[in-house]
């Protein structure tokens, strides 16, 4: 039978291609110091295969969700060019999303709001209706978007740039994310960690216009654990050396990410908030409020726990709905996640993983030819 091609747009279900139902596994490494034993061992072999068959734990779910991301992030760097609105930009990422994993209700879909956060602002921006900001030639563009496959989010990120001023910057933050990719193991303490991430980003500088800037981490930007439907399962990665004791464990999904600075290497909370998410186990408080009531029950249809943007409510129907989007935050039902930003002028760059901490191997589960 003839090999089904991705189109351009993409918009090939991805089953059409993967016709057996088999995707492919991402990058693995063995666990450092290990000699192997992981590999060998039946145990191991043993846990890893029960894994592989049973529908809820199979890693075809994630790998899955990382072809369709790595395919739509193919067509995405070659379609994304100065002169282009972010909306298009996001609408583009989005609709080839929706198309290559064939969304389906909370089955498969979209993992979370496109990040298309420019220069100072870091992360956590993505167009809310009405914006109308274009992309230049000298931004800095960090494209941070999810697809998920029954609850298993691939959680993935690249910088995006048109003139060479800050190649070094973002080489620097790819290696320092390849450096937190490396690391990661289990029983690797986070504060090691994120120490080993801190020492790669901190051996680079960027000159601008005869001026040297130090690369720096973002002290408080970090990775995280990924739980199912849950794009925060409790565990941090800082950026910076810290005492946290935490290990990583066996069967853990981390989004191994990094971000680096020009600026002060600190982020605060900058411009209209786009991003929110259902918070798991918030308190079952009474909702006073009726449209506050009947827009969490479309949150909770449509998003359930999985972040969401005001674009996304507008588009299942959802409108006039701030006053009481803004009640569920403040009754601590829903979470805000506002832009992140450095100060102006600072630039920023970002490359992110998702990875899995399997019972024989390390799987870098999102890695391409491109990062
Ligand atoms: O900064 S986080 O809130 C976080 C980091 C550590 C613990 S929680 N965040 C989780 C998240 C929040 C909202 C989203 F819409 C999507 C993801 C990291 C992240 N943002 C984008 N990609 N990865
Ligand atoms: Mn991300
Ligand atoms: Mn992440």
């Amino acid at each position: 039978k003839k090999k089904v091609e991705q189109s351009d747009p993409p918009r090939t279900g991805i089953s059409k291609i993967f016709v057996n139902g088999v995707y492919p596994e991402g990058e693995t490494q063995p666990y450092k110091d290990d000699n192997a034993w992981r590999i060998t061992s039946e145990e191991k072999r043993h846990m890893e295969k029960i894994a592989m068959e049973d529908p809820e734990l199979t890693y075809q779910n994630i790998r899955r969700a990382a072809e369709v991301h790595r395919q739509v992030r193919h067509y995405t760097r070659k379609y994304i060019r100065p002169g282009m609105s972010l909306t298009e930009i996001a609408e583009y990422i989005e609709n080839g999303t929706r198309a290559l994993v064939e969304e389906n209700g909370l089955e498969c879909g979209v993992g979370f709001p496109t990040g298309l956060s420019l220069n100072n602002c870091a992360a956590h921006f993505t167009p809310n209706a009405g914006d109308t900001t274009i992309l230049k030639s000298g931004d800095v563009l960090k494209v941070d978007f999810g697809v998920h496959v029954k609850g298993r989010i691939l959680d993935s990120a690249f910088t995006l740039t048109w003139e060479p001023t800050y190649d070094k910057l973002v080489e620097a933050v790819k290696a320092a994310t390849d450096t937190g990719v490396k690391e990661a193991g289990i029983d690797v303490r986070l504060g090691d960690l994120a120490g080993y991430i801190q020492e790669t980003m901190e051996s680079y500088e960027v000159e601008v216009n005869g001026k040297v800037f130090p690369v720096k981490p973002i002290e408080n930007l970090s990775g995280h654990s990924i739980g199912v439907y849950q794009i925060h399962g409790g565990k941090s990665v800082l950026l910076v050396k810290n005492g946290d004791q935490t290990k990583m464990e066996e069967g853990d999904y981390f989004a191994i990410e990094t971000f680096g600075s020009t600026g002060r290497g600190r982020v605060v909370e900058s411009g209209d908030c786009s991003h929110y998410a259902k918070i798991i186990n918030a308190p079952r408080v009474p909702i006073r409020l009726t449209s506050a009531k009947s827009l969490l029950k479309s949150i909770t249809t449509n998003f359930g726990t999985l972040p969401f943007c005001r674009r996304y409510l507008d588009r299942v129907g959802e409108s006039k709905y701030l006053l009481a989007l803004n009640h569920l935050v403040q009754q601590g039902i829903v979470q805000d996640y506002p832009p992140l930003c450095d100060a102006l002028g600072a630039m920023t760059a970002q490359f992110e993983h998702t990875i899995l901490l399997r019972p024989t191997v390390k799987e870098i589960v999102s890695r391409g030819d491109d990062y």
